[in-house]
């Protein structure tokens, strides 16, 4: 579903990404881990067609970013590390305009809430002000919008780096219910035990080059952070 095929991204002399190959399947969570500066936003920039590869190609669902870039947009869904909504409008009101402009068309307040609801909104919060919600209270708003979009694939960065422990955890938990209806998930991640409590695939990234490539069931915890910490020093 997303696919990237030789990327190289070059910032004048700086080369964020290097030859960098991967697929991401329907069901998948893949997580992308690696150092401060190792390329993994910039992959997910250019999934967004926010910023154009120097080489290589990106495919979601085997249409070309850089050819369809509508086509591909309407897609995807992004959960960015900061969720953008309008601190004056409500949870309800926020979903509904940018509902409106993902699909096209005005959703009813019933199917709104079940939404909200969908992403693990207490509803009680629905009709309060965004700008009183945590951080954790606004991404699940963005998930509700993913979730009106019917985003075939969800790209996050850095989705649970400053929620505490119980809220990453439930975050997560979305995130799979998400995968089991069939999207294809990209995220990228420092919390190593989040990417193999949550993801089915994972990513080590080094200076702008996909160093190692695994399946999280494979490996425990502890070999996970002594391969990373390996792959770091080396
Ligand atoms: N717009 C830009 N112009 C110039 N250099 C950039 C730009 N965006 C990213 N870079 C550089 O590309 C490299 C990769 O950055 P990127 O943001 O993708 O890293 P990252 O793995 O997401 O890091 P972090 O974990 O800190 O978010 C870094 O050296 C960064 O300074």
């Amino acid at each position: 579903m997303l696919e990237a095929i030789t990327v190289k991204k070059q910032f004048g002399a700086k080369c964020a990404l290097d030859d960098v190959s991967l697929n991401v399947q329907p069901g998948d969570i893949y997580c992308l881990l690696g150092a401060n500066g190792a390329g993994k936003t910039t992959l997910i920039n250019l999934f967004l067609n926010f910023i154009q590869p120097t080489a290589g190609r990106l495919l979601i669902n085997k249409r070309d970013v850089a050819a369809e870039p509508f086509e591909t947009k309407r897609l995807l869904a992004y959960i960015p590390e900061q969720v953008n909504l309008y601190p004056q409008l409500s949870g309800v009101e926020n979903l509904a305009f940018f509902a409106t402009l993902a699909i096209g068309e005005e959703l009813p307040r019933e199917r709104l809430l079940e939404l909200l609801q969908a992403a693990g909104l207490p509803l009680q919060a629905a009709d309060d002000r965004v700008g009183t919600y945590s951080k954790g209270m606004r991404q699940k708003v963005g998930i509700a919008i993913a979730l009106a979009k019917n985003a075939k694939a969800l790209l996050l960065d850095e989705p649970t780096s400053g929620l505490d422990p119980s809220a990453a955890n439930e975050f997560s938990e979305l995130l799979v219910n998400a995968s089991r209806n069939g999207v294809a998930i990209l995220t990228t991640t420092h919390d190593l035990f989040h990417a193999k409590q949550t993801g089915t695939r994972i990513g080590i990234m080094r200076r702008g080059k996909l160093v190692q490539e695994l399946n999280s069931a494979d490996v425990s915890h502890a070999d996970l952070q002594a391969l990373y910490l390996e792959h770091m020093k080396a």
